[in-house]
Order: C-alpha cells, then structure tokens, then sequence
C-alpha cells in the first residue's frame, strides 16, 4: 500500500515533537510530501578531504581527517563554551560548540580517528569549526554511499536546534525506509519519452541520494522540467480561463481615426517590430474576450505610437481611453506628444493631475461623462472615484512597476465591463522572467528601434576627469547640442543629496555662465507647474543644460538631447542607469553617456558600470540586473512571492523553462481540459498542485 504523503511530518521515526516544529517553522516542512520536496541546494564531495595547513580564511565547508587532542570548557555565561583541539600531520584547528554541548564532551573518544565537517573561520590567530558534523572515520567510510552528500538549506542556521544536515539525511533516509521510494509518476507517457526523463521515484532518489553526477544531473533536469512545467501549466490555464470568462468589448472595425492617422499623419514609417504588436494588439481588441497585453519595448523603442494607434481603434468603434503615467512630468509630456500627433485629427484629449485646477477638473470630469472626451491622460488622479467615464474601451498603463496589480484592477471598476488593458514597460524584463511572471499577460516585444539611431558611446569618468568632461559638454552644446546632467535622490540620505544637487548645480553655472548658457533645474522638492515650466524650457530648446535629479528618469524625449552625464553612477541601480541613459540617442545624432563616480567602487558598482559600457541592449542589462538583485528585488514586493521555486532557477534553467512553456502550450492547445487519457496523469497532478497550494505557491 501506498504511503499517504499528506501524513504529518510528525509521524515519520526519528522525527519527534520537536524537530516536527522546527520543520515547520523553520523549513516550511509539514507533510512527508514537503520533506521530500525539500531539495539539497548543493553537494559536496564527500571523498574530499582538506589538510589543515590547506585551510584558507573563510573557507566553505571543508571536510578534515584527525584527531582530539584536548577538550577545555571556557567562557562564562552566553558566552560559555566547549573547544576540542582538532590535530592531523599538518596542524591544529578549534572546534567549538556554544549550547548543548555535554553529549560531545561525553561521546568523544580520544586517541580515535574523525571526520570533521562544517564551515571554518580564523580567529585569534588560529582556525575554527564552529558546531561541526563529527563521525569517527571508520563509520563515515561505512555511511559512505555516494562521493555526493547533499547539503539542505538553512541546515546550518538549525543545526545546534538539533537538525544539521547529518539529521536531516537520515530523515530523509527514513522517508525513503517507509515509503519504500516508492512515488506515485507526476508527469505523463509522452513527456518522459520524448524528453528521455528518468522517473519520478529515480529522479527523488537521485536528488536526495546521488548514485553518481550522470544520475544526479539527470534527477535535476527532470525536477525542474517539471517545476517550470506545472507553473506555465498553470499560468497558461489561467490565462485560458481569463479569456472565456471576462468578455471585452469587441472593436470590430479599424475605421476613420486609425485610417486617416495611419495614412496621413503618421511622422515616420513604422518599424516591422511596431507593426507586429500593432497586429497583436489588434487581434486581441477583436476577438471577444479582454485584452490584457505586456508591451515590452527598450528605451526609445517607440512604444508611444503604438499606444496611440490602439486608442484610435477604440476611439472608431465609439469608445474612450486613458493613458496613466507614473509622474506628472511624463503625463504631461505623453499629452502634449499626443496632442501634437493628433492636431489634425479632431479628437479632445485633456490632462488630468493632482495640480489640475479644480475648475478645470470639473469641466473634464464632466466631458468625461458625457463622452465628449475621447482621450484623457494623467496620473493616480485618474484612478479617482469622481473619474467616471461614457465608455472606456482600453486603459494604457505606462510603467507598470510604479502601479502594481491593485491599482490596475482599479480600472476596471470604471465600466460595468472591464476594458482592455495595455501595460507598456520599458524596463526590459528578461523574456524568461517575463514567462515565468507574465505567463497569465500576454506579452509583446518591440525588439528593434527606430532606423538611423546609433549606439550611445558610453564611458566612465572619475571626478579628476571632471574639466575635460566639461569640455566635452562645450563642444557638444557648440553643436547645437542639449545636455543632461543628472544626481541621484535617494530618499534615506535626501538631505545630503539635495546638497549635492545644489552645489553641482553652482558649479555648472559657473562652467558655463549666461547668457551664453542657459540652464533649467528639476527637483522632487519643486512645485508640480515649476518643474513642467522647466522641462518646457529644455524641450523647446531654449535651455541648454538640464540639472536635474531622477525625475526625468522615466519617458521624458528631447531628440535634440545627446549627452547624458549621470553623477555619482555608482548609486543607481542598472536598470535605472539604462532609463536614464534611453533619454539620449533619440535623435539622429551621435550621443553620448557619461558614467561619473568619485568613490571607491565595490564590486557589484563595478559590475554595473561595466556592464553599461560594454552594452546598450536593455535585456542583456536586465539579464545582469536580475543575477547581481535577484528576482525579488526586481519585481518589487507585488511579485516578489511569484519566483520561490523549489529546484529550478529562471535565469540559470532558462534553456528548461523555454521547453516547459514549449511542452505545457502545445498540450494545452491539443486538449485545453486535459482530458484526453494520455493527460490524465497530468490532469490528476494539477489538481493536486493546486489544492494543496503550500507546496506550490508561487502562483497568486
Ligand atoms: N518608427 C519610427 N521611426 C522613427 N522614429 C520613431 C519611430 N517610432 C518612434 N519614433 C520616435 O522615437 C522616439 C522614442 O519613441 P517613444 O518615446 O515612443 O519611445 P518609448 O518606447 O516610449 O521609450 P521610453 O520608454 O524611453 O519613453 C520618439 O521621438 C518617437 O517619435
């Protein structure tokens, strides 16, 4: 009979009340079903062994062959403890043990041979092992069943609370005694032949008791195929789901706005990336069910025009649309960019922020209402209560990241039905993570940019470099040429940063004094209608120079801009970097980035620094992004839950996860319910995957 791997953890032998709790608390350890999905995060080389005199400081975890030599209590209070005198030929090493130490000191037998493992540090003068795992040699090579021991997580943190990783495998060793290693197969006939995967109760034991590196390599591959699997299963039915349910407005026709736009008054040709999300998007708008589309596109990809013509095809089949933007300056920027595009197209388009004048206010919340307005764009102001609209069709989120998943459901609750929705980002997901997050949007990438831009030549400069570079900025101003210089404001440090912006911004007048130059400033600290002034000054090119902090990060476009000098780089993150870098080379001219640092660099500045010279492809910078942060970080806390996966890894198993969402796409396309016999196994594990969602539950 099969075991049931629902049972409490707390029922398997040699586990007890108390290891029971720590499994829980602990490791998230409730059922036998859990333990055994508890995957070593490493192995070591269990026949491997270091002499003392090999030891470096900080070593990992060393495995040693000697002796004790001496067992002394020392310390008084929490600081009281147990150090043995470890020996082999070449030296000595401490081994040292905090709590519960009156067991070790009776179970040591003197003059007999040990393995000693566990992590080393240097103090005063001499190597210790603080808590190590002792076996004596003989038993060890008796255990010996695998050159490959598997470590656990967070063993070490546990390992005085009574569950090292040497308890752990036995655990692990008795869950396998019980259940005979016996697991039911999770995943169906077809897969494991045409991905040659190894089975379910193989892959299990490889993973917790690795015959060799073959079997273990084949044990991993076959787990996280199929972690990534059942989440593109997963996300994908979700998504399925989502489409027959919520019905959207169907846009029948492209009529006279979109036509007369695309026939007249478009500025340039589209490039083939456009047109294809075009398609997309007007696929979506047309078949019945509601949009809810990702519009990836680098910096300076041209993602606004593509919003624009979606909104005319909600504005010919008589509906309204919105544009939310992050900041005010780029709500701002978006509608006078718009208005411009569409002057002669007879459509009303209004602004709406937080500083809009409250007579101003009722009149568009009024023209909202009564379908006068075709287009309004703003800020939060628009998610509003008293923002009611005739009909809105479609809502284009610009930046997604600043708003989050509340705020967008937000809009929906302005119609009876929920409109389209069009999210644009120009911080580049990498295409995995945007699968493994994104798998329930769909996505579109506008993958190539406008014809005739050239590269930004980026370079480092340190501050001693400084006058040069202000020659620089001459000569390109001499060009007709406008120039950014832009400080970070960070808010923990805002007053010192606010110094700084300050003084720099002296500086630069005294480099380049009136009226020979002109110069504007934008700060957080200014009022909404000084800081627009401002940037109008610099848009119609009556200012040469803009000083400004991170403000301008996101969306601002001044073709004629070409030179972008970013202050203390090392502060900023790479993906702000990148945005602030997108803001030049949106011309057809030469443009330059300037990384200035005056500080020592640690490391990862280093990493991020190089990696904006040596590239300006905003995935390959998410890509590094991604490895130095962290998927968390990156996708902020509305996401960060999403990537707890158990074995695989997004950026390393990238390669599996493409074959997962390859393998769950066509399955799903053959048979949506999973009905077939040969999908029954994988119907019967989806279910179960998602009743029990504590050992699944990265998908909200
Ligand atoms: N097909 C095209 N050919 C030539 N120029 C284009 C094309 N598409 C867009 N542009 C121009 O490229 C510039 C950047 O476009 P846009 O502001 O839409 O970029 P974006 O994708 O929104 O970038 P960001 O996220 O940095 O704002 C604009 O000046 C726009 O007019």
């Amino acid at each position: 009979m099969n075991i049931n791997l629902q049972t409490p953890i707390d029922y398997l032998k040699g586990v007890g009340p108390n290891r029971a709790n720590l499994l829980r608390s602990e490791l998230g350890v409730h059922t036998y079903q859990d333990l055994i999905n508890l995957f070593p995060n490493r192995y070591i080389d269990k026949t491997q062994y270091y002499k003392i005199n090999q030891l470096q400081r900080n070593n990992a975890d060393v495995q040693i062959i000697g002796e004790v030599t001496n067992l002394k209590d020392l310390g008084t209070g929490r600081g009281k403890r147990l150090v043995a005198t470890f020996k082999d030929d070449t030296g000595i090493i401490e081994l040292v043990w905090f709590r519960g130490h009156k067991w070790i000191r009776d179970s040591i037998k003197f003059g007999k041979k040990y393995v000693i493992f566990g992590k080393t540090n240097w103090f005063n003068g001499v190597f210790n092992m603080p808590h190590p795992e002792m076996e004596l040699l003989e038993e060890h090579e008796r255990n010996l069943r695998s050159a490959m021991q598997p470590i656990y997580p967070s063993t070490e943190k546990l390992a005085n609370k009574g569950i090292s990783n040497r308890v752990l495998n036995k655990i692990m060793q008795q869950l396998f005694l019980e259940t005979k290693g016996r697991f039911e197969e999770t995943l169906s006939e077809n897969l494991l032949s045409e991905l040659k995967l190894i089975s379910k109760s193989k892959a299990l034991f490889n993973i917790h008791f690795p015959e060799n590196q073959e079997l273990l390599s084949q044990a991993q591959f076959r787990l996280k195929f199929e972690e990534l699997f059942y989440i593109q299963l997963q996300l994908i039915i979700k998504n399925l789901i989502h489409k027959s349910k919520i019905k959207g407005y169907n846009f029948e026709h492209v009529g006279h706005y979109f036509n007369s736009f695309y026939q007249e008054h478009l500025p340039f040709d589209l490039t083939n990336a456009q047109k294809r999300v075009l398609k997309e998007i007007r696929s979506d708008l047309g078949s019945n069910a509601q949009m809810n589309r990702l519009l990836q596109g680098d910096v300076g990809s041209g993602k606004t025009i593509v919003a624009l013509m979606s909104m005319l095809m909600a504005l010919d089949n008589g509906f309204q649309a919105c544009l939310m933007a992050p900041t005010a300056i780029l709500s701002v920027q978006h509608y006078h960019g718009l208005e411009e595009l569409c002057n002669k197209l007879n459509i009303r388009i209004e602004l709406l922020t937080g500083s809009t004048k409250t007579s101003d206010r009722r009149k568009i919340h009024e023209a909202l209402e009564n379908g006068e307005l075709d287009i309004l764009i703003g800020t939060h102001a628009l998610l509003e209560d008293k923002v009611k609209f005739k009909n809105l069709g479609l809502a284009v989120i610009d930046e997604q990241h600043r708003f989050g998943v509340a705020q967008r459901s937000k809009l929906w609750h302005k119609n009876t039905s929920p409109p389209h929705i069009l999210i644009m980002t120009a911080t580049p997901i990498p295409r995995t993570l945007a699968m493994s997050v994104y798998g329930d949007l769909d996505v579109s990438v506008i993958d190539e940019l406008p014809p005739g831009r050239k590269n930004i030549k980026t370079v480092h400069r340190y501050d001693k470099n400084r006058l040069k570079v202000f020659k620089f900025i001459r000569d390109e101003i001499a060009k007709g040429r406008q120039i950014y210089i832009v400080y970070p404001l960070i808010q923990e440090s805002e007053t010192m940063d606010y110094k700084d912006l300050m003084d720099g911004y002296e500086s630069i007048i005294r480099e380049f004094p009136m009226p020979d130059y002109q110069i504007s400033i934008v700060h957080g600290k200014m009022k909404p209608a000084d800081k627009d002034f401002e940037m109008q000054r610099f848009v119609k090119g009556e200012t040469q120079i803009m000083v400004a902090t991170t403000v301008i990060e996101v969306g601002v476009n001044v073709p004629n801009a070409s030179v972008m000098i970013i202050e203390s780089a090392e502060r900023f993150g790479l993906s702000q970097l990148h945005q602030l870098r997108g803001r030049v080379g949106r011309g057809a001219e030469q443009s330059y980035c300037i990384l200035m640092t005056s500080h020592k660099l640690s490391e990862d500045s280093k990493t991020r620094l190089q990696t904006m010279v040596s590239t300006n492809d905003g995935f390959e910078i998410a890509e590094v992004d991604l490895r130095l942060r962290g998927p968390g970080d990156l996708m902020g806390t509305q996401q960060s839950g999403v990537l707890n996966l158990k074995i695989a890894d997004v950026i390393k198993d990238k390669d599996i996860l493409q074959h997962a969402r390859h393998y769950a796409k066509a399955i799903l396309k053959a048979d949506p319910s999973l009905s077939l016999p040969e999908h029954r196994v994988l119907r019967y594990t989806y279910g179960q995957l998602t009743k029990y969602k504590n050992i699944w539950n990265y998908i909200s």
